[in-house]
């Protein structure tokens, strides 16, 4: 098991009072498996990923991965987590503006010291990138911003990867086809991959799909 979510519980003060969130999410991930997140809007699907990416506390519950309770780490430890053990892809693709396309991409595999210039031509090949890695994210489309998001991520290979579809400022036509890139590259670079989507096209494709209700998953 690569992540295994137990009892996990989240609240947000809010003006009208504590919401609780996530209400005891039990969730596992196996190595390499990629698993679809559904819910509604506003069931927690966002909030679970920033608990797992350790970009946000749980109030309580374990949230091990790789043997590991992420709940325990030091802020230090959390953005070397980061690094190291997992990929990000969300809704703002955070590319850094002063460097190339293919500075970039290699950017988190060399601070997770991964970097494999093979794979990462394979990887610019793949997503169609190859006539635009000495071009800076400002002279990009969304779409192919996008790509060099999910290029960035992959190069790194990351044990586990956590997507919150960035659908946001695509036409859903490039957004499902990226996303069917990034499904596809996810496997051959064997990541696990938790994904949160609303399309059942793409979560059909994934190896299992578990559904966020009532603060709990619901399989
Ligand atoms: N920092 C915060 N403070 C207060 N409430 C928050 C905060 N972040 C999220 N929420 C609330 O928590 C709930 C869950 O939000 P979350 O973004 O996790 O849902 P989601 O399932 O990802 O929704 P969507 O599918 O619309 O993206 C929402 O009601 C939201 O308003």
């Amino acid at each position: 098991m690569i992540l295994a979510l137990s009892g996990v519980r989240k609240s947000y003060t809010t003006a009208e009072g504590l919401i609780e969130i996530l209400k005891g999410v039990d969730l596992q991930v196996a190595s390499g498996e990629s698993v679809a997140l559904t819910g509604e809007s506003g069931s927690g699907k966002s909030t679970l990923l920033h608990l797992a990416a350790c970009l946000d506390r749980a109030d309580s519950g374990s949230i091990v991965m790789n043997g590991r309770d992420i709940r325990q780490l030091n802020e230090n430890e959390c953005a070397h987590y980061r690094r190291t053990q997992v990929g990000l892809v969300f809704q703002q693709f955070n590319l850094i503006p002063s460097l190339t396309v293919a500075a970039n991409i290699s950017f988190h595999a060399k601070l997770a010291d991964r970097f494999d210039p093979a794979w990462e031509m394979e990887l610019i090949g793949k997503l169609g990138l190859r006539d635009y890695i000495s071009r800076y994210p400002e002279q990009l489309s969304g779409g192919q911003q996008q790509r060099v998001a999910i290029g960035r991520t992959l190069a790194a290979r990351p044990p586990l990867i956590l997507a919150d579809e960035p659908t946001g400022n695509l036409d859903e036509q490039t957004g499902d086809r990226v996303l069917d890139l990034m499904v596809s590259l996810s496997r051959t670079a064997r990541s696990a991959l938790l994904l949160v989507t609303h399309s059942a096209r793409l979560a059909g494709g994934l190896d299992r799909i578990v559904v966020l209700r009532g603060g709990k998953i619901v399989e």
